[in-house]
């Protein structure tokens, strides 16, 4: 039968009843109504809301939730006052799309999500768990963000963008933002003439301000000091560095856990891949031994300066910017039989950004051919799909764990261990 059009019977403006299915991939939920597929965020599975459509496409719509009319026991009241429901949805704080699900819920969801990804795309059934980071059950999921951006309005007030939308909605706290951001946002002052404020959470208890304006190249500037455990990592103040408190000990611990020290070997060509200022190099090293050799391979040149000297200790460590799909093509190209002897000896940890490795990529690390590889993964259907495609080139899952790393957000971090079968 053919499927209906729903240009054909919904037009931006509607106002529809519905009732949620599902949760789908990226924050959003599911009902199937008598027009077709219509997208509704802040919802949550069986629950009777009223909805007005946004955007009709051929096979679906898009929707903006406006009143809860049949409540689902899971709800709470948004932890945000800003991102209530009591506002119209443009004027409705962004970032914290699971706020008013129960912590435990969001978690259940999130791992729906992963479970039927790595299922669809991944062609595997997993059994993992999204599970809470320390103290985060304590702490209401609330203050583990030790990196806040906010928008700037034209009148120079700071908050989120609402979701889908341009418009910045300033907000008075931030909830989710670790206490000494907290404590030191500017959230009364006028900003005028910044486009962006990044808030960082210094190891030393104190609040790095950065405002920008639109457009600004983000150069090198300051460096500053991460700890993670009582090893130093050092950065520039507007690097990359794991938003979550907790995520920087905690993901070096599962990648230890996800390698399979059998299989490792401190002599072979390991490679850190994304590597930004060298956290998995170092937890490889940490695990192999002070002659590891491994290379971390980062586009940005900065992060890889940094990297080389958070990797000093370790004498075989080495630092290559560059993009990886560049790297390991020239590498292979070049490479001689023994070299090819240590990419086969060699374990992988790659932490790619949302999108994925991705084909190319993934090809690419086939042909070098590693012994194991340690995907750490922000996007759980990125995940799922790179899991496809290595297990067509012959590697299979060997374990799986999956974190939330990010409470009240749809987001959830992944360390999937693949093996060569
Ligand atoms: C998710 S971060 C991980 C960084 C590091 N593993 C960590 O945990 O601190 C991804 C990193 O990949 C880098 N990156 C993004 N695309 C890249 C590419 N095509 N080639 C090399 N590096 C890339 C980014 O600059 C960023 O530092």
């Amino acid at each position: 039968m053919a499927k209906r059009d729903l240009r054909n019977s919904l037009t931006a403006g509607d106002t529809l009843e519905v009732v949620v299915d599902n949760v789908a991939h990226g924050g959003i939920f599911v009902a199937r109504t008598e027009h077709g597929v219509v997208f509704v965020p802040e919802a949550l599975p069986g629950e009777r809301v009223r909805v007005e459509v946004s955007r009709v496409q051929k096979s679906f719509a898009h929707s903006e939730l406006l009143e809860v009319l049949e409540p689902s026991s899971d709800r709470v009241e948004h932890f945000w006052p800003e991102a209530r429901l009591d506002r119209a949805p443009e004027h409705r704080a962004g970032g914290a799309e699971f706020g008013h699900i129960k912590l435990a819920k969001q978690r259940e969801l999130k791992t729906q999500v992963l479970r039927e990804a790595m299922q669809r795309f991944g062609g595997v059934e997993a059994d993992a768990r999204v599970v809470a980071a320390p103290g985060d059950n304590d702490a209401r999921g609330l203050g583990w963000r030790t990196r806040v951006r906010l928008q700037v309005s034209e009148a120079g007030r700071q908050g989120p963008f609402a979701a889908r939308t341009h418009n910045v909605v300033p907000v008075s706290s931030l909830p989710l933002a670790a206490p000494s951001i907290q404590r030191d946002a500017l959230l009364d002052e006028r900003l005028v003439g910044a486009a962006i404020v990044d808030y960082v959470a210094l190891a030393d208890g104190s609040t790095d301000i950065i405002a920008s304006e639109a457009g600004a190249e983000a150069g090198r500037s300051d460096t500053i000091v991460e700890l993670v455990g009582d090893r130093e990592f050092q950065l520039d103040r507007a690097g990359f560095w794991q938003v979550h408190r907790e995520a920087p000990a905690l993901l070096t611990d599962a990648v230890r856990r996800a390698i399979d020290v059998s299989l490792a070997d401190p002599k072979a060509a390991n490679l850190d891949l994304y590597g930004g200022v060298g956290l998995f190099a170092a937890a490889l090293g940490d695990l192999l031994g002070s002659t590891t050799r491994v290379t971390s391979v980062e586009g940005n040149e900065i992060a890889t300066d940094h990297a080389a000297e958070n990797l000093a200790e370790w004498v075989g460590a080495q630092t290559a910017t560059a993009s990886v799909q560049q790297y390991l093509k020239s590498t292979l190209e070049r490479a001689s039989a023994a070299e090819r002897d240590r990419f086969r000896a060699a374990t992988v940890v790659l932490d790619p950004p949302r999108a994925g490795a991705g084909e190319p990529v993934i090809d690419l690390l086939a042909d070098y051919a590693p012994a194991q590889l340690v995907y750490v993964a922000c996007d759980p259907v990125a995940l799922a799909r790179d899991t496809g495609l290595l297990r067509a080139r012959g590697y299979e899952l060997a374990t799986l764990e999956s974190y939330d790393l990010f409470p009240h957000t749809h987001h959830l971090e992944s360390v999937a261990a693949f093996r060569r079968a």
